[in-house]
């Protein structure tokens, strides 16, 4: 298997759109049993492609913002984080976690209607099975977080909604429900915090695994409440009955849909490079939510 970041030590895994997985090798070469590297690269992601220009520091901010949830999450539930000792490469922006069995299933919560989950709405009039209010528009905040988890598709497929039955039968019933409670809480946790410094977060999605031994409960994995993870929007531009401007994307967004960009999101190519002063921007968009969201300075 390559090792695209010539990391001595470490085998590669699994690449994904923005992340990068990796395993320790220990000393006999063969691959920690129970450890592997998450690492966040600088890569962007807008209307389903991963753009050609970096957004310099989005790795290291979103691995500090994921930790920073990580701790305010812990009295509601365990995460998989070991530890940031890793490789000075990729040091900031990658963590060394413990390996766990991650259930199949991308646990959804949503705060916020919008995206797949109005479609379904308008629809159906429910979102996975749970009726939801008359008159709900294009972000319209939910009475509470609903749970609206997916089946977690192959590289190039879309996610499909599951219905409770479904997850059930993928997890069994109790695990389905602490999956639920649990996803449910961290966005209400998330949004307590998140809506006292301007950001709402829509909706999120999060992973959990098991103890690979089976001992234990539900261990929350990969990052939380980042907004890779999340919608993240700004709080006081928030106006249902309209697609909400993204705090992290919208520079990102309205130069590729403008004329300046050259480019048609019906082309099917991939769009051009972005001009310096979006990366700039879209930069500081992520270093502004994280300093707003913990209070620290990058
Ligand atoms: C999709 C996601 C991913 C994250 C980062 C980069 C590429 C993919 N992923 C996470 C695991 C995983 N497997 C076993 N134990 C764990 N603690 C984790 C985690 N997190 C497998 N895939």
């Amino acid at each position: 298997m390559t090792n695209p970041l010539g990391l001595e030590g470490f085998q590669h895994v699994y690449s994904g759109k923005v992340r990068d997985l990796y395993a320790p090798l220990g000393p006999d070469g063969a691959p920690v049993p129970d450890r592997l590297m998450l690492v966040a690269s600088d890569r962007i992601s807008a209307y389903d492609w991963v753009l050609d220009t970096p957004i310099p520091d989005k790795g290291a901010v979103l691995t500090r913002l994921s930790l920073w949830w990580f701790d305010q999450l812990a009295d509601l539930v365990p995460n998989h984080v070991v530890s940031t000792d890793v490789p000075a490469a990729v040091a900031g922006r990658a963590v060394i976690v413990r390996r766990l069995e991650m259930l199949k299933l991308e646990a959804i919560a949503r705060a916020y209607l919008t995206g797949g989950g109005l479609e379904e709405y308008r629809a159906k009039g429910s979102v996975c099975g749970v009726p939801l209010p008359e008159g709900l528009e294009d972000g319209s905040r939910l009475p509470e977080p609903v749970f609206t988890p997916t089946t977690k598709a192959p590289v190039g497929e879309h996610d499909l909604p599951m219905s409770p039955a479904e997850v059930e039968e993928l997890v069994g019933a109790d695990v389905a429900a602490e999956v639920s409670r649990l996803t449910r809480a961290i966005l209400a946790r998330g949004n307590e915090i998140a809506a006292e410094r301007g950001i709402l977060i829509a909706d999120t999605k999060v992973e959990f695994g098991r103890a690979a031994d089976g001992s234990g409960g539900l261990v929350l994995g990969d990052e939380v409440l980042t907004p890779d993870s999340s919608r993240f929007w700004p709080a006081a531009a928030w106006q249902p009955g309209r697609s909400q401007p993204s705090y992290d994307k919208q520079f990102v967004r309205d130069w590729l849909t403008s004329p300046e960009s050259g480019w048609s999101r019906s082309s099917g190519e991939a769009p051009p490079p972005l001009p310096e002063r979006v990366v700039e921007q879209t930069r500081a968009k992520y270093v502004e939510a994280y300093e707003l969201l913990t209070g620290e300075t990058f």
